[in-house]
């Protein structure tokens, strides 16, 4: 096998040089890390990491090849992969290297993964340059550094549908704005029985009020949640006339159309053991994927921060009785990590619509 060179090139004028995998070429945004064992695939098609280039700290991910029953999405939506080694045999094929080269994908290994892992929790999330197929580093530095930073790039437009879709089902009647769904989503309200309504990012309140939903759910997404005005201003004009409920954007964007602020995190949380407190104490074990957070300060009067993160006490959740608003900033639909509090979310969702 012929050795394809690779380099990642980082705002700050650092390097490293690895062994390119998948097909030549280059990319552009945000490094950021995932500290998941599993579920590799799970991630290279979420939606949310549209514009960033994905780094596994776990050192070798492709252990049981790419089935595509796992995808969140259709298509790989990170940039770019980076991970210490992939996995060469695994237990089921294709390998992630015959998917990269088949799929046109760009990918990294052979780089000290733990030293970029540490580097980005020192310093703060960076934008970062994988070049494929060369050892430029001067030019991968270059592309960093030119590229947009995550809060100047509109990527929901790109992973959300084209046009407003039916998934039928027998209960009750959920108008689902799509700002990047990650399937699991859905399939986590269709097997409830959820009659779903999907709308694309831009949808009105006059669209999401003609199919008369029980409920409106708003789902997760790629990049700054203040890029979404047009999800803001359906929520604003959905407010208190019928029960909302969202994950991670839509738990930014539902913060923003309260009047509440959201920022960006040093170096986010993304992986599938981050620890969350719950109002009664009890501690849930969760799949995370975001770079920003609800400030908790911000939210108005009838607020209440219902989660928070064990490790750092930011905002995992929250919700506004009067106005019926419910959203958690985790993954309760998980694929990949643990699934504990799917139940909780999900069965809780309906529970409050009977
Ligand atoms: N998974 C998500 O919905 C992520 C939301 C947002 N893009 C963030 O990084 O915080």
């Amino acid at each position: 096998m012929d050795i394809m060179k690779a380099v990642l090139g980082f705002e700050d004028g650092d390097f490293v040089v690895g062994e390119g995998f998948g097909v030549k070429g280059e990319c552009a945004g945000e490094l950021v890390f995932n500290t998941q064992m599993t579920g590799y695939m799970e991630s290279l098609t979420d939606p949310s990491y549209f514009g960033q280039i994905l780094m596994f700290t776990f050192p070798q991910i492709g252990n049981y090849g790419v089935d595509t029953r796992n995808f969140q999405n259709p298509r790989v939506c990170a940039l770019g992969c980076i991970a210490k080694e992939i996995c060469e045999k695994p237990e089921h094929g294709p390998t992630l290297r015959t998917f990269f080269e088949e799929h046109s994908l760009l990918g990294m290994t052979g780089v000290d993964t733990r030293a970029l892992t540490i580097k980005a929790r020192v310093h703060g999330t960076m934008r970062a340059a994988l070049v494929v197929g060369s050892d430029d580093s001067a030019y991968a530095v270059s592309l960093a550094q030119k590229s947009p930073t995550i809060c100047d790039i509109i990527p929901i437009p790109e992973v959300s549908c084209k046009e407003p879709y039916h998934i039928p089902g027998s209960g009750k009647r959920i108008a689902v704005i799509d700002l990047g769904i990650k399937k699991n989503m859905l399939t986590s309200l269709s097997k409830r029985n959820g009659d779903l309504y999907v709308f694309p990012y831009n949808a009105t309140a006059d669209q999401v009020r003609a199919c008369k939903p029980d409920a409106l759910f708003v789902s997760n997404g790629p990049g700054d949640p203040k890029q979404a005005p047009d999800a803001i201003r359906c929520i604003q004009n959905l407010l208190g006339e019928l029960p909302i409920f969202g994950i991670c954007m839509g738990n930014q964007v539902s913060a923003l159309a309260l009047g509440g602020d959201t920022y960006k995190l040093k170096f986010g949380h993304r992986g599938a053991n981050q620890p969350v407190r719950f109002t009664d104490g009890r501690i849930f074990i969760t799949t995370q994927n975001h770079g920003f957070a609800v400030d908790a300060e911000s939210l108005p009067e009838g607020c209440r921060v219902t989660y928070t993160n064990v490790n750092d006490g930011t905002v995992e959740g929250f919700e506004n009785r009067d106005m019926r608003l419910t959203t958690v900033q985790f993954h309760p639909e998980a694929h990949g990590g643990p699934r504990d509090t799917e139940a909780h979310f999900f069965d809780d969702l309906f529970r409050r619509l009977a």
